[in-house]
């Protein structure tokens, strides 16, 4: 086959047949992916960046490296296994991975390919080997930890990969029993949290309540930093994620209350217990100076008007309003944003009365339920990345604990209203519903936040005053929120009521700061 013609030639991404393919097969398939965030940015542009061919030609397999430009100019990097096979989805893939043929007349298919055993089989002996493979824009290098250089020696390398769950921003392989691999999709230059913060906290700090560290993926450009494509870690057996949990005890309590006075249902592991290794961790973060990217730092009396400032430009992006709400909303979710962001900058401010006596700290930066598995009697903690909406730079930055606190009452409040907002409830039932499900969020987040404040008590990067407590943790809460609306619109579509709804309740009174004013 000629070179500009054979999908799996080095150059035939760079050739107009290969471009013009991209151009065609590659955006209606992002579109319909989960992990594909950018949908309601436009999608203008799809083209090849950089390819691999990964195993032996025969097994068709490619990594490549997709450049995608939106309707503002901005431009992003994902990732992308494919396979080229006949027209039936290849062994471990489904009907859904078809990305779709080479031409109308071609028996020849292309396939997302991270479903398939011959990728992860491709992808581990890159890691346990440490190979490094060159691409016609630079090169793909895979590492080994502590953990894989284990079970090498002991014999215990699995050879076997499933996919795990396709309900996620980034893909996630399991190898054996053992090892855990992700995949990053929306990947970008500059060192990565998620590796940085396993490495560290599983490394020098012994930190038990998260996963070991076991390699790592990278791309290295021929200009620019490199980008961590992928890491490998400890799995972790678990009974289920916590986001699973939550959602299971909150029908489970509104199932009850239909029928006589709910009892109240036992959540194992409980929530006071996450609350406390939520404050183990930043006590951990907060810990030995030796290493100044986590080294902490006082926060300046110049800095509380960018925490302000910061809020107001994540407003506008989440609610896609770069200029501020429209005078004329084009239409009615138009017009439910531009009447919430007013009122939302005005909570915003209450941030400029805090004194600035606190230590920053880094942070997981994006928690929820879902970045927690639990065990049969504790809880772990995993996904480092940080907000996938902002960037890796940002994502690194020092600053204060209450974020991640904030998260996890969001991640409650979802855990209350996903049962009702997805399930399409309406008039009286829904009501009756919402109240019941506020009963259950009010009193689980205020046990999360007694775990907490129990255990981080008069740690340097929390406020002593119960007011100021209060007042940062609303503002971080509703913060997240606001966030939520951006990542959902871009996401998930038909999730954003959910915070929505959160913001409207913020707005509404003086609750939150009730519920958050923990002493
Ligand atoms: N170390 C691990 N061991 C076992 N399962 C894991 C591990 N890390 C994550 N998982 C599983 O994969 C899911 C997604 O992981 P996560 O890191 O949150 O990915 P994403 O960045 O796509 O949200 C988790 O909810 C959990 O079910
Ligand atoms: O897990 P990620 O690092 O990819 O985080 C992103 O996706 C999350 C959803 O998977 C999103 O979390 C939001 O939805 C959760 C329920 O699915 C809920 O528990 C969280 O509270 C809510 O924020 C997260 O915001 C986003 O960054």
């Amino acid at each position: 086959m000629r070179s500009d013609s054979d999908p799996l030639a080095e150059r035939f991404w760079f050739s107009a047949e290969g471009r013009r393919l991209a151009g065609t097969l590659f955006p209606p398939f992002l579109l319909g992916r989960r992990w594909f965030s950018g949908k309601a940015r436009g999608l203008e542009e799809v083209w090849v960046a950089d390819a691999f061919l990964l195993g032996p030609r025969e097994a068709g397999l490619r990594l490549l490296l997709l450049q995608v430009r939106f309707a503002a100019g901005e431009t992003a990097l994902f990732s992308l296994p494919i396979r080229l096979a006949g027209n039936l989805p290849p062994t471990g893939l489904v009907e859904g991975d078809r990305i779709g043929p080479l031409s109308a007349s071609s028996p020849q298919c292309l396939w997302e390919a991270t479903g398939d055993p011959l990728f992860g089989g491709a992808l581990l002996d890159l890691l346990a080997e440490e190979k490094e493979l060159l691409g016609p824009q630079g090169i793909l290098r895979g590492r080994r930890g502590p953990l894989l250089d284990e079970l090498d020696a002991s014999g215990e390398l699995p050879k076997d990969s499933r996919l795990l769950g396709r309900e996620q921003s980034n893909s996630s392989l399991l190898f054996g029993n053992h090892l855990f691999f992700k995949l990053y999709r929306k990947i970008e230059g500059g060192p990565n949290p998620d590796a940085e913060i396993h490495e560290r906290l599983s490394g020098v700090l012994r930190f038990p309540h998260v996963p070991r560290y076991g390699g790592r993926l990278d791309y290295e450009p021929q200009n620019g930093p490199p980008i961590l494509l992928g890491l490998l870690t400890e799995a972790v057996p678990h009974r289920s994620d916590a986001w699973t949990l939550a959602l299971a005890a909150a029908t489970e309590w509104m199932q009850q209350a239909g029928e006589h006075r709910p009892e109240e249902p036992s959540s194992r592991p409980s929530w006071e217990l996450l609350g406390r290794r939520t404050a183990e961790f930043h006590l951990a973060m907060a810990g030995p100076p030796d290493d100044p990217a986590f080294r902490p730092e006082p926060l300046r009396g110049e800095e509380i008007p960018l925490f302000f400032e910061g809020a107001l430009g994540l407003l506008r992006r989440s609610f896609g309003m770069p200029d501020g709400p429209p005078e004329v909303p084009l239409g009615v979710e138009e017009e439910r944003l531009a009447k919430l962001f007013p009122r939302i900058e005005a909570r915003f401010r209450a941030i400029l009365r805090l004194p600035a006596n606190l230590l920053k700290i880094r942070i997981h930066g994006d928690y929820h339920l879902g970045q927690v598995l639990a065990t049969e009697d504790d809880f772990v903690l995993i996904d480092f990345e940080g907000e996938p909406e902002r960037s890796l730079a940002e994502r690194r930055h020092k600053t204060l604990a209450l974020r991640d606190v904030a998260g996890m009452v969001r991640s409650f409040h979802y855990a209350a209203l996903a049962p009702i907002f997805l399930q399409g409830d309406t008039g009286e039932e829904r009501s009756r519903r919402l109240a019941v499900a506020d009963d259950w969020r009010r009193r689980e987040t205020r046990r999360f936040l007694e775990g907490y404040f129990a255990a981080a008590g008069g740690a340097p990067f929390l406020p002593t005053a119960p007011a100021e407590r209060g007042t940062l943790l609303d503002f971080f809460v509703l913060e997240k929120a606001v966030y939520e609306v951006g990542y959902e619109r871009n996401n998930r579509p038909a999730w954003m009521q959910i915070p929505l709804r959160g913001i409207e309740e913020l707005l509404e009174g003086s609750r939150q700061s009730e519920e958050n004013g923990q002493s």
